[in-house]
């Protein structure tokens, strides 16, 4: 982020605990405008809880998460949407019984306010949804019901997307193709935080990226640079392969 760039998103120090089991302990990172920024860890680290916490789906315990100047910890996430944040799940909870067209309806209906709603015809042909929009969300693969939740965040005119392992079941043809639509989305203005166990994909997409270990970021920068450091290697390789 250049120094005059003020972030979007900015966590700090923020807890969540689960009983007496502390998930984030002291999170503090933000992104920009425009950046995409990964979240990377190994497992439990605490990557889906800070989607979660900033997404409104968990109030957090400590700490402060501010979009847009604001403080919004706490806040529920259909009040966040219509202030222009949004996410994917790592498993999409479409209306099932609701046709692709009819689920994004709705998203479009209920989004950020503000500003032209995109076209839903041709959001659909964009993330390849075109033939199935009349088909019941059910009865779309894996990789279709990811590009519908994709479709369906997109439709609230999102400033914060979220993306909560939007890449994992993807084939190569396919991850390169949505790299490159998330990298056009970060360069009309959108803030894309990327939770991803996909290195390449991320080395591809990011600007930055935040090592999470223990529910603590260990590391901030470039992924290149991350994978060189001690302590990410200890933690994210397993410690066998660390100097
Ligand atoms: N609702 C919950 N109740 C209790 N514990 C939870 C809950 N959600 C997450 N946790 C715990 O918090 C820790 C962090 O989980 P989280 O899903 O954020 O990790 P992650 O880094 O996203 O992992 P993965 O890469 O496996 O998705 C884990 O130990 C998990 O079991």
């Amino acid at each position: 982020m250049s120094p005059d760039t003020k972030p979007i998103l900015s966590v700090h120090k923020l807890v969540k605990r689960f009983g007496g089991f502390v998930a984030l302990d002291g999170l503090s990172f933000h992104a920009a405008p425009g950046e995409v920024l990964g979240l990377v860890g190994p497992n439990g680290s605490g990557k889906t809880t800070a989607i979660n916490v900033i997404s409104g789906l968990y109030a957090p315990d400590g700490g402060e998460v501010a979009f847009d100047g604001a403080s919004i910890g706490g806040v529920a996430s259909h009040k966040l949407v219509h202030r222009g944040i949004n996410r994917t799940f790592q498993v999409p909870k479409p209306f099932m019984s609701l046709t692709v067209r009819e689920n994004v309806r709705v998203a479009l209906a209920y989004g950020h306010i503000g500003g032209a709603p995109p076209a839903l015809d041709a959001l659909l042909d964009e993330y390849r949804l075109a033939s199935v929009a009349d088909r019941p969300a059910a009865d779309l693969n894996s990789a279709q019901q990811k590009m519908l939740d994709l479709v369906r965040a997109l439709a609230t005119r999102p400033r914060l997307l979220l993306l909560d392992e939007l890449a994992a079941g993807l084939n190569p043809a396919e991850l390169d193709w949505i790299a490159e639509r998330i990298k056009q989305l970060a360069a009309g203005g959108m803030s894309i935080i990327v939770v991803e166990h996909l290195m390449g994909f991320i080395e591809h997409i990011t600007d930055r990226v935040i090592v999470l270990n223990a529910g603590r970021e260990i590391f901030e920068g470039k992924l290149a640079a991350a994978v060189k450091e001690p302590q990410v290697i200890e933690v994210f390789l397993g410690g066998e392969h660390a100097a």
